[in-house]
């Protein structure tokens, strides 16, 4: 989708006929483009940041669609390596920023840009606890000088803030050093092809318009599922949680596509305006509509406390109060050290009269394997009369071969060039989500909710399927999916 003000969908343009890295949605631009990485040894950078900036540049430099061209890719590995300047520093030195700064001056003057027409993307691949000093750092020795056309971006990731005081905190911190157009406070969740596709799938198809409300759907459920534990992260993650880590974002921001009401336009804005609305129109979070858990083996970490009470499951049902989903039980579920590594979209339909195959359910399933599938009642085939489940079904790796689907880096850092924030969070709706999840964190972080013990490898605490039963969603037994052979 792009930012034009009506509301229908036009093409992305493709690396191959629009490089991002001379166009935004303000026109062309021929200043050169600095991309900072801060904290470039750390984690983020290594895992996510880095590989995200290889593939675009490996895109618009060489076209590179085939992981597997070894040649081509060694080559644009080389070159791009050349293209890193390493500078190390203390977060809190102004003499190392302006040493920084120097050094992204100097490869301005090389490529000859005009000073003011240059474009800064900071990124701050960093513990949010640094966010202000590295913030008031860039704004004092970094910036792009002028106003020809260039710009000063920051990226922050999350968690930002750990509850609705400290997010407001950080955010009135940075907000007085940037303006919220430079900021883009990323949740990769957003970047991802089917979250992606959620507006388009809801108002672009007429079958979803009439079925998409509290007369049609009895629930649903926003479901992230890894299979293995914290990983050597136990330190940062206990002070952090589940809910902090997933549900408080990547699947609150989920659950804003599925719930909002249709924007006046695809403009960033404009749709960030009807996300804010959703998440006001939630309900305080009800004692009986939680489950934590914690797996047995979690606090073996010597970086955990043996008496650590820090959820690494939770199941959490919001009720949304407007004329849309009145009664209807929006589930969010997350879980380390479960069964299996998912991210899914289950809606359920209510009842159809006299039938008792099992309910119709749309499942959107971000990962792995991205699909969508609808399960429905047929006739089973055959001479004889009877019912079965069955499913309509578009796989995306069966539908779209050869079709490479970005990472959702990749298309996030895409957009911070091209000044496209529709993917990111603004302030207001950070704060709306925080305000939904405050109250229950402090019940949490004050011991006065107990996480129940799961086995690694289960479906997490038995109580969560009983909430999930009270809460009206009707498991169907019987359907069994047999994949398709091409
Ligand atoms: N295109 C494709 O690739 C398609 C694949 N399939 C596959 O077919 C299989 C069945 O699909 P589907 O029925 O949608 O998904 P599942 O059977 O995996 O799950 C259905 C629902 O039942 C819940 N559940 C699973 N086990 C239990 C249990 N023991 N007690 C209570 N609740 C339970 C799940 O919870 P939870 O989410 O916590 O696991 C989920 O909410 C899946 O493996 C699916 O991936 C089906 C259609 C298309
Ligand atoms: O933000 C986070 O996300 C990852 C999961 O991301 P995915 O894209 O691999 O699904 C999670 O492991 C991590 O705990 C969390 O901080």
């Amino acid at each position: 989708m792009a930012t034009n003000d009506c509301w229908h969908c036009v093409q992305r343009s493709t690396l191959e006929d629009d490089s991002p890295l001379s166009v935004d949605n303000n026109g062309p631009e021929n200043g050169s483009l600095s991309i900072v990485v801060l904290g470039a040894s750390g984690d983020l950078a290594k895992k996510k940041t880095f590989p995200a900036l290889f593939n675009l540049y490996k895109q618009v430099r060489y076209l590179v669609k085939d992981k597997d061209a070894s040649r081509e890719q060694l080559e644009a590995v080389s070159k791009f390596l050349h293209l890193i300047k390493y500078v190390s520093g203390a977060y809190d030195s102004e003499s190392d920023f302006r040493l920084l700064d120097k050094e992204i001056s100097k490869h301005e003057s090389l490529t000859k840009t005009a000073e003011g027409s240059s474009r800064r993307l900071f990124y701050l691949a960093l513990p949010p606890s640094v966010y202000p000093s590295v913030s008031k750092m860039i704004k004092t020795s970094c910036m792009n000088k002028s106003d020809l056309g260039g710009w000063t971006r920051i990226v922050v990731e999350k968690p930002f803030g750990k509850d609705l005081e400290s997010a407001e905190q950080l955010s009135t911190q940075i907000g007085g050093l940037f303006e919220e157009p430079q900021i883009y406070r990323i949740d990769h969740y957003l970047g991802k092809e089917l979250v992606q596709n959620m507006l388009v799938l809801r108002f672009a198809n007429r079958m979803f318009l009439p079925l998409w409300n509290r007369d049609n759907i009895a629930n649903v459920q926003i479901v992230f599922k890894e299979d293995f534990g914290t990983d050597g992260r136990g330190g940062y993650f206990d002070q952090y949680g589940i809910i902090r880590d997933i549900i408080q974002n990547h699947l609150l921001q989920i659950f804003c596509l599925v719930a909002m009401e249709k924007p006046v336009s695809v403009r960033p804005e404009h749709i960030r305006d009807e996300k804010v609305k959703v998440l006001e129109s939630v309900l305080p979070i009800k004692d009986d509509d939680i489950v934590l858990g914690q797996y047995e083996g979690y606090r073996d970490d010597p970086t955990v406390p043996d008496n650590s009470n820090t959820p690494t499951f939770a199941s959490v049902i919001l009720r949304v109060h407007n004329e849309r989903w009145e009664g209807v039980p929006f589930i969010l579920k997350a879980g380390k050290a479960l069964d299996s590594r998912k991210a899914d979209i289950r809606i359920q339909f209510k009842d159809v009269p006299g039938q008792k195959q099992g309910r119709n359910e749309f499942v959107i399933r971000l990962q792995p394997s991205e699909a969508m599938y609808m399960k429905l009642t047929v006739k089973q085939p055959g001479l004889e009369m009877s019912t079965v489940q069955s499913e309509l079904d578009l796989s995306y790796r069966q539908r779209y071969q050869g079709v490479a689907i970005p990472e959702a880096y990749e298309r996030l850092i895409l957009d911070t060039i091209r000044g496209d924030q529709q993917h990111f969070v603004r302030r207001d709706e950070l704060k709306a989500s925080w305000e939904i999840f405050t109250p229950l964190l402090h019940k949490i972080d004050k011991g006065e909710f107990k996480s129940i013990p799961y086995k690694q490898g289960s479906r997490g605490p038995a109580e969560a399927d009983k909430m999930l039963e009270k809460a009206g969603y009707v498991q169907t037994h019987g359907y069994i999916w047999i994949p398709p052979t091409l």
